[in-house]
């Protein structure tokens, strides 16, 4: 059986996260957990939203690829890709747009749907992660970083094999989500 992953990107608060785990819970699909030296946020678990390590820890894994992203470590592994790909054939995994560009390189044996998450106006970004929860001085900190600025538009490099996912009315999205799946014939687990 063909194995497929589902690669997701997009500016902070764009809606990656909550676009995943709707695959989770309507299509059964795994998660990917990667690994990150950046504290976890409130409600967020170890070995469930990630694999959070210290800077020594983070080294000890066996990475597909791994970036500095508004100065702390994120990194995916082999042994979380192999996890979730034994679960279900069906994967899904959330990554920064350099770590996508590696993916695009370094995955072959499978298909591999790549998303931009994109949302209509750049100012709900900032709104969204506040209604997350998360403090405005982290908030702010994250999105005047390099990376986060860059990631605010998708590049002509990810342009010509990324699919933009507009997430501006959520009942929306879910329908764009449902057809983008059904047209590249990935059904429920
Ligand atoms: N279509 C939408 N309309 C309104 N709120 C949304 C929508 N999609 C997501 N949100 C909310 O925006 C917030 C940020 O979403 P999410 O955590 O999925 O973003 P993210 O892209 O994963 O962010 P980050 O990269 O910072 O982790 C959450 O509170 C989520 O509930
Ligand atoms: N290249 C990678 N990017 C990753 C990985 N895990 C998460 N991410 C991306 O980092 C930023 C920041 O995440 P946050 O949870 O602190 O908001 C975001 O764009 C994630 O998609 C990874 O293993 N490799």
């Amino acid at each position: 059986m063909m194995k497929t992953l589902i690669v997701i990107c997009g500016a902070p608060g764009s809606g990656k996260t909550t676009i995943q785990n709707y695959l989770s819970e309507k299509y059964g699909f795994q998660r990917v957990i990667t690994h990150t030296t950046r504290p976890p946020r409130i409600k967020e678990k170890n070995k469930v939203d990630y694999y959070f390590e210290s800077k020594n820890s983070f080294f000890e894994n066996h990475f597909i690829e791994y970036v500095e992203y508004a100065g702390y470590l994120y990194g995916s592994s082999y042994e979380g890709l192999e996890l979730a790909l034994r679960k279900t054939d069906t994967a899904t995994i959330v990554l920064e747009t350099e770590g996508v560009l590696s993916y695009k390189k370094a995955i072959k044996d499978m298909q591999v749907l790549f998303w931009y998450v994109k949302v209509p106006d750049i100012k709900q970004l900032a709104v969204r992660i506040l209604k997350r929860g998360e403090s405005e001085k982290e908030a702010a900190k994250r999105l005047a970083s390099a990376e986060a600025k860059r990631d605010m538009r998708i590049s002509t490099r990810l342009e010509p094999f990324c699919e933009i996912i507009e997430n501006g009315n959520w009942q929306e999205t879910t329908k764009i989500v449902d057809r983008v799946l059904k047209d590249a014939g990935v059904k429920k687990v």
